[in-house]
């Protein structure tokens, strides 16, 4: 991909990329009861950033050592959306957010009703997983790297990931959270899956233990800066540009990061982290880091 596009341009660029292979691995026609298939198309069709996806596909690239990676991590990237989008009908059903609006447009339930809503979730969660196989059986990802890419996703989209992340900010609702509590819940909530696409990419580009390690810390610091920008976006953000509600979080009584210690204090952590994500890149010594160098930066900025 040409170094000449900008971050935006080559994230809107890989972003439709993503999209039209989605469309293959969520085939219109596919044999499977028409309101599942409608349900599950509704939300992954809807847009939004593609922002895991385009880390699966930026670090293989940004590895250099497998000139085919970008096209063999496609699926994969794929399943990451799938696995996002999922969490994202989930998160907004009436027993846990209870959101009417995402990605500029009403919530799957409140198209589908609440039974199809956890059944497109459960679906796209599962095929993920399929998704990751076909890397390796079509796409030439060799078996034990999908195995070891299958090993980390179900842990860091699992308890002891996504999932264990979203249960202790339920049960963080009820109560006062310290900051050390609410950063156990955005590392597990939102980190782990960017985590989880950095290294898949890697994986996938041919990095060294070495790179992984730096490349995990870049994650860990840039999905907590994203979530600490998304809790502020709650307050300051505009919903046309946001495609769901703000004022959340307040409504529902979430300890977030700008209610701990402030709005400014919040904006200044998220530059803070952004900082401490790059040094870690920078320390990771990869062939062609420049692409996620600019996605960093674009990230600690971005209003939507
Ligand atoms: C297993 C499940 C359901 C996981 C959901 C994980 C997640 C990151 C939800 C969105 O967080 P948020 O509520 O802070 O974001 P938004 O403002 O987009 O609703
Ligand atoms: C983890 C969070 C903050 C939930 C929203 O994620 P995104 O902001 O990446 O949502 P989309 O662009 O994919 O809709």
């Amino acid at each position: 991909m040409s170094e000449a596009l900008t971050t935006q341009q080559y994230i809107s660029q890989t972003a439709a990329e993503v999209e039209a292979a989605l469309k293959s691995v969520l085939p219109a026609n596919w044999d499977v009861p028409a309101q599942l298939r409608e349900s599950m198309g509704y939300s992954v069709d809807a847009g939004g950033k593609r922002l895991r996806p385009v880390l699966v596909l930026a670090a293989a690239e940004a590895i250099q050592r497998n000139p085919a990676a970008a096209k063999a991590a496609m699926p994969v990237a794929c399943a990451i959306e799938m696995i996002h989008t999922y969490s994202l009908i989930h998160d907004d059903l009436p027993a846990m957010d209870d959101d009417d609006y995402r990605r500029g447009k009403l919530t799957n339930h409140k198209v589908f009703g609440e039974a199809m809503a956890i059944l497109a979730g459960d679906a796209l969660l599962t095929h993920a997983f399929y998704s990751i196989v076909q890397s390796a059986r079509v796409n030439g990802v060799p078996a034990e790297i999908a195995l070891q890419i299958v090993e980390e996703l179900s842990v860091l989209a699992g308890a002891s990931g996504m999932v264990g992340g979203q249960a202790a900010d339920m049960l963080g609702e009820q109560g006062v959270t310290s900051i050390e509590q609410l950063k156990y819940i955005h590392q597990h909530k939102t980190s782990d899956l960017i985590v989880f696409s950095l290294r898949a990419g890697a994986w996938i580009g041919g990095a060294t233990a070495e790179q992984l390690e730096r490349v995990t810390e870049f994650g860990t610091a840039l999905g907590l800066a994203f979530q600490i920008q998304d809790d502020i976006l709650d307050l300051i953000g505009d919903e046309a540009k946001l495609g769901k509600k703000t004022n959340s979080d307040v409504e529902q009584h979430k300890v977030t990061y700008p209610f701990l210690i402030g709005l400014e204090e919040s904006q200044m952590e998220v530059e803070r982290l952004t900082d401490v994500a790059k040094q870690a890149l920078n320390q990771a010594e990869l062939e062609a880091p420049a692409r996620l160098f600019g996605i960093a930066d674009y990230l600690m900025k971005r209003d939507h």
